[in-house]
């Protein structure tokens, strides 16, 4: 198995960029923010007992690759292992012309993002609830994920689908590892989080790009 690996250092620039489109849409991200905490009392889809900053930032983690650049491939991305919606929906309020699905194959969980996007009016974002394995992916659509699988079970859960573009948030200390364990000829790069002290939320963690 061949599996190229080149690892980008993003510094803060980047994080701030992020900060920015937050400011951009606050509105909606404040309403999201709002009816995703009303249904974490309910159900579980992010921590429990979690502060309503710190999903904030995982809003923010959630719109990464917008000052990437890594979500200009595809017209259209599915958001595999949503749970409250991250980041898909925080991704699809900001890049409005694309089309979302979310994904999750828990359906009380779904049921409740379906809830979320239809009181914030998000328009470009659909839903499908089942195991992405069962999904059938069309060909030209991107996949995101955040802290739902590892790379190899992502890879065989989606079998032969026609995948391209897979954009993965993840710890980024074994993630190596875990591009050499995958059954397939993949190419990684990992956008390694160096955004300093003064932000201890994103130590440690990254986006993985993989492609065929
Ligand atoms: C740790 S949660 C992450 C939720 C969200 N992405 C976030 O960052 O807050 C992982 C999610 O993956 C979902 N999941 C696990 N296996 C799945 C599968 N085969 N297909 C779709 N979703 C799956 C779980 O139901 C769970 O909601």
């Amino acid at each position: 198995m061949k599996h190229p690996i080149k690892t980008i250092q993003i510094d803060s620039e980047t994080l701030s960029k992020a900060r920015e489109l937050y400011s951009e849409h606050e509105k909606e991200m404040e309403a999201y923010l709002d009816i995703l905490l009303e249904w974490n009392e309910k159900i579980n889809l992010v921590s429990r007992n979690v502060s309503r900053e710190t999903v904030r930032e995982h809003i923010i983690h959630s719109l990464l690759p917008i000052p990437l650049g890594l979500i200009q491939w595809h017209d259209k991305w599915i958001d595999s292992g949503t749970g409250g919606g991250l980041p898909g929906i925080p991704l699809a309020i900001c890049e409005k012309e694309k089309r979302w699905i979310l994904n999750d194959n828990v359906r009380k969980k779904m049921k409740a993002v379906d809830d979320i996007v239809n009181k914030i009016e998000l328009k470009n974002a659909d839903i499908i609830a089942k195991s992405i394995s069962l999904v059938e992916l069309e060909k030209g659509t991107g996949l995101v994920t955040k802290h739902a699988f590892k790379i190899k079970d992502l890879l065989r859960l989606l079998g032969k689908a026609p995948w391209q573009t897979i954009l993965m948030w993840k710890g980024v200390e074994d993630v190596e590892k875990e591009v050499r364990r995958a059954h397939k000829d993949i190419i990684a790069t990992i956008y390694e989080f160096n955004f300093g002290k003064d932000e201890p939320f994103y130590e440690g963690k990254g986006i993985v790009k993989i492609e065929r």
